[in-house]
């Protein structure tokens, strides 16, 4: 039998089981991270988050995701915030900006006075090989798309990857969006191929929206830092959004700030909390 430490820990209400592999041994296992997901029976927590080290020089840290069905994805933004203050709480860096390698490139979370977490994610993505989409003969992946869900209406769509996959609608009231079951449909249409966090974004003003994301792996949560980013990247490529501005991104469990404007990456700034610290023997 063999012990595992890990801190619960989350990001306005996105919550994960996060899990130093610096210093101990651990394999990930799709069963054993569904079994530990389970909110009923196990942990509970919407993705797992692996702390590695790094082999590429001048990166601190490799960082794997895993949602709660098991399977790895390329990245997590609430997850990233995380991230930087579980290295810090568990003495694994003094350094208040690390440099983190996840699986579709280098982001950089840092650690602010006031408890805050910005990190840079990189520049959105809009291109066919980073968008897991399948076109039709003359199509393109642009910042509009326009798809036909199966059984359900028709809909047009801003297709992006933040590292990992987005679609984003407009809706004119969030709170009574189709999220589960066009979220749900989404998963299974033969048009991604790989899934799709999809975000369902209703403006309030040209700095502030209201936002609920169904995710991949995982079903709606209570924030999705990449899925935030989506939106304002989309909000901002459709002339809704104030480019260059903070953008206030109002989601089932608080705030968050994000900003990008054509050719620049995005910030996002949030908070990150440990719940608890725990051993689990497994
Ligand atoms: N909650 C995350 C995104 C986690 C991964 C996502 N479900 C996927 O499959 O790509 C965030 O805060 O970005």
């Amino acid at each position: 039998m063999a012990i595992l430490k890990f801190s619960k820990m989350h990001g306005l209400g996105n919550d994960f089981m996060v899990v130093d592999g610096t210093r101990q041994a651990f394999l990930p296992d799709e069963q054993l991270i569904r079994q530990w997901a389970n909110r009923h029976t196990g942990i509970g927590f919407d993705q797992l988050l692996l702390v590695e080290p790094s082999q590429s020089a001048g990166v601190d840290f490799r960082y794997r995701i895993f949602n709660a069905d098991g399977s790895e994805v390329e990245q997590c933004g609430n997850g990233a915030r995380c991230f930087v203050k579980f290295v810090t709480e568990q003495g694994l860096s003094d350094k208040s900006e690390i440099v983190v390698e996840t699986a579709k490139g280098i982001i950089k979370p840092r650690l602010n006075e006031d408890g805050l977490v910005t990190v840079n994610m990189g520049q959105p993505r809009f291109t066919p090989d980073e968008v897991p989409f399948v076109l039709r003969s003359g199509e393109e992946v642009g910042a509009n798309s326009y798809i036909v869900v199966n059984g359900l209406d028709s809909a047009e769509m801003s297709l992006l990857s933040m590292g990992n996959p987005h679609a984003v609608m407009l809706v004119n009231d969030v709170a009574n969006a189709p999220v589960e079951d066009w979220g749900t449909a989404l998963q299974k249409h033969q048009r991604f191929p790989e899934r799709v966090n999809v975000g369902f974004m209703q403006i309030v003003d040209n700095q502030h929206i209201k936002l609920r994301v169904f995710e991949r792996g995982t079903g709606e949560t209570l924030a999705c830092g990449t899925g935030a980013c989506a939106a304002v990247v989309s909000g901002v490529r459709w002339g809704l959004l104030a480019a260059g501005e903070a953008v206030r991104v109002e989601l089932a469990g608080g705030d968050l700030y994000i900003s990008w404007q054509e050719g620049s990456d995005v910030m996002m700034t949030g908070p990150a909390l440990t719940v608890f610290t725990g051993e689990l023997a497994y």
